[in-house]
Protein backbone atom coordinates (compact mmCIF):
# COMPACT_ATOMS: atom_id res chain seq x y z
CA UNK A 1 0.00 0.00 0.00
CA UNK A 2 2.94 2.15 1.01
CA UNK A 3 4.72 1.35 -2.01
CA UNK A 4 2.01 2.02 -4.26
CA UNK A 5 0.87 5.91 -2.44
CA UNK A 6 4.67 6.42 -3.12
CA UNK A 7 4.43 5.45 -6.48
CA UNK A 8 1.46 8.25 -7.36
CA UNK A 9 -0.97 5.31 -7.33
CA UNK A 10 -4.18 7.59 -6.41
CA UNK A 11 -7.28 6.20 -4.22
CA UNK A 12 -10.95 6.64 -5.11
CA UNK A 13 -11.48 8.02 -1.85
CA UNK A 14 -9.76 11.20 -2.49
CA UNK A 15 -11.74 11.31 -6.17
CA UNK A 16 -15.05 10.80 -4.03
CA UNK A 17 -14.10 13.56 -1.59
CA UNK A 18 -13.74 16.00 -4.51
CA UNK A 19 -17.13 15.82 -5.02
CA UNK A 20 -17.60 16.37 -1.29
CA UNK A 21 -15.91 19.49 -1.09
CA UNK A 22 -17.82 20.91 -3.97
CA UNK A 23 -21.35 22.10 -2.48
CA UNK A 24 -20.56 25.21 -0.37
CA UNK A 25 -22.77 26.43 2.80
CA UNK A 26 -24.61 28.22 0.06
CA UNK A 27 -26.28 25.36 -1.84
CA UNK A 28 -23.51 26.75 -4.56
CA UNK A 29 -21.20 23.92 -6.61
CA UNK A 30 -17.67 24.98 -6.80
CA UNK A 31 -16.61 24.64 -10.23
CA UNK A 32 -13.03 23.76 -9.32
CA UNK A 33 -13.23 20.84 -6.79
CA UNK A 34 -15.83 19.03 -9.68
CA UNK A 35 -13.37 19.43 -12.34
CA UNK A 36 -10.43 17.93 -9.52
CA UNK A 37 -13.22 15.13 -9.19
CA UNK A 38 -13.45 14.64 -12.87
CA UNK A 39 -10.22 14.56 -13.49
CA UNK A 40 -9.55 11.64 -10.91
CA UNK A 41 -12.47 9.72 -12.42
CA UNK A 42 -10.79 10.40 -15.96
CA UNK A 43 -7.35 8.64 -14.34
CA UNK A 44 -9.44 6.06 -13.06
CA UNK A 45 -10.72 4.92 -16.40
CA UNK A 46 -7.95 5.24 -18.33
CA UNK A 47 -6.20 2.44 -15.99
CA UNK A 48 -9.15 0.51 -16.95
CA UNK A 49 -7.78 -0.40 -20.23
CA UNK A 50 -7.50 1.24 -23.88
CA UNK A 51 -11.24 -0.09 -24.77
CA UNK A 52 -12.29 2.89 -22.34
CA UNK A 53 -10.08 5.75 -24.28
CA UNK A 54 -13.25 6.70 -26.42
CA UNK A 55 -15.50 7.41 -23.53
CA UNK A 56 -12.06 9.28 -21.99
CA UNK A 57 -11.38 11.27 -24.97
CA UNK A 58 -14.47 12.76 -25.00
CA UNK A 59 -14.27 13.08 -21.13
CA UNK A 60 -10.96 15.25 -21.11
CA UNK A 61 -11.99 17.19 -24.01
CA UNK A 62 -14.95 18.50 -21.94
CA UNK A 63 -13.06 19.07 -18.93
CA UNK A 64 -10.22 20.96 -20.35
CA UNK A 65 -12.92 22.80 -22.12
CA UNK A 66 -14.29 24.19 -18.54
CA UNK A 67 -10.50 24.11 -17.44
CA UNK A 68 -10.07 26.90 -20.31
CA UNK A 69 -12.99 28.81 -18.73
CA UNK A 70 -11.90 29.19 -15.43
CA UNK A 71 -8.48 30.22 -16.32
CA UNK A 72 -9.85 32.69 -19.11
CA UNK A 73 -10.42 36.05 -18.96
CA UNK A 74 -13.96 35.83 -17.21
CA UNK A 75 -12.33 33.17 -14.70
CA UNK A 76 -13.81 34.61 -11.90
CA UNK A 77 -17.33 34.01 -13.51
CA UNK A 78 -16.62 30.39 -13.23
CA UNK A 79 -16.14 29.77 -10.25
CA UNK A 80 -19.57 27.49 -9.15
CA UNK A 81 -22.08 26.57 -11.52
CA UNK A 82 -24.41 29.31 -10.37
CA UNK A 83 -22.03 32.31 -11.30
CA UNK A 84 -21.70 30.47 -14.69
CA UNK A 85 -24.87 29.97 -15.40
CA UNK A 86 -25.61 33.65 -14.62
CA UNK A 87 -23.04 34.95 -16.68
CA UNK A 88 -23.67 32.24 -19.52
CA UNK A 89 -27.15 33.47 -19.12
CA UNK A 90 -26.47 37.54 -19.50
CA UNK A 91 -26.18 37.06 -23.00
CA UNK A 92 -29.59 35.38 -23.70
CA UNK A 93 -31.16 32.17 -23.71
CA UNK A 94 -30.92 32.05 -27.62
CA UNK A 95 -27.13 33.17 -27.48
CA UNK A 96 -26.46 30.26 -25.17
CA UNK A 97 -28.29 27.50 -26.94
CA UNK A 98 -26.46 28.28 -30.12
CA UNK A 99 -22.91 28.14 -28.34
CA UNK A 100 -20.87 24.82 -28.88
CA UNK A 101 -18.32 25.47 -26.41
CA UNK A 102 -20.47 27.32 -23.08
CA UNK A 103 -19.84 26.28 -19.88
CA UNK A 104 -23.09 25.02 -19.24
CA UNK A 105 -23.78 22.71 -22.30
CA UNK A 106 -19.93 20.97 -21.23
CA UNK A 107 -21.18 21.08 -17.77
CA UNK A 108 -24.59 19.67 -18.95
CA UNK A 109 -22.79 16.37 -20.49
CA UNK A 110 -21.04 15.88 -17.19
CA UNK A 111 -23.92 16.56 -14.79
CA UNK A 112 -25.70 13.50 -16.99
CA UNK A 113 -22.64 11.38 -16.70
CA UNK A 114 -22.77 12.37 -12.75
CA UNK A 115 -26.21 10.42 -12.72
CA UNK A 116 -24.54 7.23 -14.33
CA UNK A 117 -21.80 7.54 -11.63
CA UNK A 118 -24.35 7.56 -9.30
CA UNK A 119 -26.30 4.44 -10.05
CA UNK A 120 -23.11 2.33 -11.15
CA UNK A 121 -21.44 3.06 -7.51
CA UNK A 122 -24.79 2.41 -6.14
CA UNK A 123 -25.36 -0.77 -7.72
CA UNK A 124 -21.15 -2.09 -7.10
CA UNK A 125 -21.96 -1.05 -3.04
CA UNK A 126 -24.91 -3.54 -3.44
CA UNK A 127 -23.10 -6.58 -4.60
CA UNK A 128 -23.64 -7.37 -7.61
CA UNK A 129 -20.77 -9.48 -8.63
CA UNK A 130 -21.43 -8.64 -12.73
CA UNK A 131 -19.90 -5.56 -13.03
CA UNK A 132 -21.01 -5.20 -16.58
CA UNK A 133 -24.28 -5.84 -16.02
CA UNK A 134 -24.05 -2.81 -12.93
CA UNK A 135 -22.71 -0.83 -15.61
CA UNK A 136 -25.33 -1.67 -18.24
CA UNK A 137 -28.01 -0.92 -16.25
CA UNK A 138 -27.26 2.41 -15.02
CA UNK A 139 -26.10 3.54 -18.80
CA UNK A 140 -29.71 2.62 -19.35
CA UNK A 141 -30.98 4.58 -16.88
CA UNK A 142 -29.25 7.63 -17.72
CA UNK A 143 -26.89 8.47 -20.22
CA UNK A 144 -27.89 5.84 -23.12
CA UNK A 145 -31.41 8.22 -23.50
CA UNK A 146 -29.01 11.00 -24.64
CA UNK A 147 -26.51 8.85 -26.86
CA UNK A 148 -27.05 7.71 -30.68
CA UNK A 149 -27.25 4.30 -31.32
CA UNK A 150 -23.32 3.85 -32.49
CA UNK A 151 -22.60 5.18 -29.04
CA UNK A 152 -24.97 3.27 -26.90
CA UNK A 153 -23.27 -0.14 -28.88
CA UNK A 154 -20.05 0.95 -28.55
CA UNK A 155 -20.06 1.80 -25.00
CA UNK A 156 -22.13 -1.67 -23.64
CA UNK A 157 -19.18 -3.84 -25.78
CA UNK A 158 -16.78 -1.87 -23.94
CA UNK A 159 -18.70 -2.70 -20.42
CA UNK A 160 -18.31 -6.09 -21.10
CA UNK A 161 -14.12 -5.53 -20.46
CA UNK A 162 -15.01 -4.62 -16.66
CA UNK A 163 -13.30 -6.10 -14.08
CA UNK A 164 -15.42 -7.99 -11.74
CA UNK A 165 -16.81 -6.64 -8.56
CA UNK A 166 -13.84 -7.83 -6.50
CA UNK A 167 -11.10 -6.13 -8.94
CA UNK A 168 -12.69 -3.01 -9.18
CA UNK A 169 -13.19 -3.11 -4.88
CA UNK A 170 -9.30 -3.41 -5.16
CA UNK A 171 -7.89 -1.25 -7.74
CA UNK A 172 -10.20 1.62 -6.65
CA UNK A 173 -7.09 1.33 -3.43
CA UNK A 174 -9.01 1.95 -0.27
CA UNK A 175 -7.99 -0.73 1.56
CA UNK A 176 -9.85 -4.12 2.38
CA UNK A 177 -13.04 -4.71 0.60
CA UNK A 178 -15.48 -3.80 2.97
CA UNK A 179 -13.51 -0.78 3.41
CA UNK A 180 -14.18 0.14 0.03
CA UNK A 181 -17.66 -0.69 0.34
CA UNK A 182 -18.27 1.55 3.28
CA UNK A 183 -16.85 4.16 1.57
CA UNK A 184 -18.83 3.89 -1.20
CA UNK A 185 -21.74 4.23 1.25
CA UNK A 186 -20.46 7.29 2.53
CA UNK A 187 -19.38 9.06 -0.79
CA UNK A 188 -22.68 8.22 -2.90
CA UNK A 189 -25.04 11.10 -0.76
CA UNK A 190 -22.16 13.63 -2.20
CA UNK A 191 -22.62 12.67 -5.49
CA UNK A 192 -26.42 12.67 -4.92
CA UNK A 193 -26.35 16.54 -3.85
CA UNK A 194 -23.73 17.48 -6.16
CA UNK A 195 -26.58 16.00 -9.03
CA UNK A 196 -29.48 17.53 -7.21
CA UNK A 197 -28.79 20.71 -6.83
CA UNK A 198 -27.34 20.89 -10.64
CA UNK A 199 -30.31 19.36 -11.85
CA UNK A 200 -32.85 21.58 -10.26
CA UNK A 201 -30.43 25.15 -11.20
CA UNK A 202 -30.38 23.72 -14.59
CA UNK A 203 -33.82 22.97 -14.44
CA UNK A 204 -35.26 26.46 -13.01
CA UNK A 205 -32.91 28.01 -15.92
CA UNK A 206 -34.54 25.58 -18.12
CA UNK A 207 -31.33 24.62 -19.43
CA UNK A 208 -31.63 20.44 -19.67
CA UNK A 209 -32.22 20.61 -23.15
CA UNK A 210 -29.05 22.20 -24.24
CA UNK A 211 -27.99 21.25 -27.92
C1 LIG B 1 -16.09 2.13 -15.25
C2 LIG B 1 -16.69 2.10 -16.59
C3 LIG B 1 -16.75 3.40 -17.25
C4 LIG B 1 -17.91 3.52 -18.13
C5 LIG B 1 -18.26 4.93 -18.43
C6 LIG B 1 -19.76 5.06 -18.58
C7 LIG B 1 -20.18 6.17 -19.42
C8 LIG B 1 -20.35 5.78 -20.84
C9 LIG B 1 -20.32 6.98 -21.69
C10 LIG B 1 -20.14 6.70 -23.14
C11 LIG B 1 -19.70 7.97 -23.81
C12 LIG B 1 -19.11 7.75 -25.16
C13 LIG B 1 -18.29 8.89 -25.67
C14 LIG B 1 -19.03 9.95 -26.44
C15 LIG B 1 -19.79 10.81 -25.85
C16 LIG B 1 -20.43 11.99 -26.46
O1 LIG B 1 -21.10 11.69 -27.66
C17 LIG B 1 -21.40 12.53 -25.45
C18 LIG B 1 -22.12 13.76 -25.93
O2 LIG B 1 -21.21 14.80 -26.07
P1 LIG B 1 -21.50 15.95 -27.15
O3 LIG B 1 -22.89 16.46 -26.94
O4 LIG B 1 -20.44 16.99 -26.91
O5 LIG B 1 -21.35 15.32 -28.52
N1 LIG B 1 -20.65 12.79 -24.23
C19 LIG B 1 -21.13 12.47 -23.01
O6 LIG B 1 -22.24 12.04 -22.82
C20 LIG B 1 -20.21 12.70 -21.81
C21 LIG B 1 -19.66 11.38 -21.40
C22 LIG B 1 -18.70 11.50 -20.28
C23 LIG B 1 -18.36 10.15 -19.78
C24 LIG B 1 -17.47 10.20 -18.61
C25 LIG B 1 -17.31 8.87 -18.01
C26 LIG B 1 -16.32 8.87 -16.91
C27 LIG B 1 -16.36 7.59 -16.22
C28 LIG B 1 -15.49 7.53 -15.03
C29 LIG B 1 -15.43 6.13 -14.58
C30 LIG B 1 -14.92 5.99 -13.23
C31 LIG B 1 -15.50 4.81 -12.59
C32 LIG B 1 -15.23 4.80 -11.14
C33 LIG B 1 -16.05 3.80 -10.45
C34 LIG B 1 -15.50 3.27 -9.22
Amino acid sequence: MAAAAAAGAFSLREVLEAFQRCVTEQREVLLEPYLSGWRGLIRFLQSLGTVFSFISKDAVAKVSLLEGHCGGRQGQQYVSLQSMVRHELAAGPAALRARSDSGCRTVLRLHRALRWLQLFLEGLRSGDSRTSVVCTDAYNASLAAYHPWVVRKAATVAFCALPSRDAFLEIMNVGPREEAVAMLGEAIPYIGDVYSITQELFAQHKLLDLP
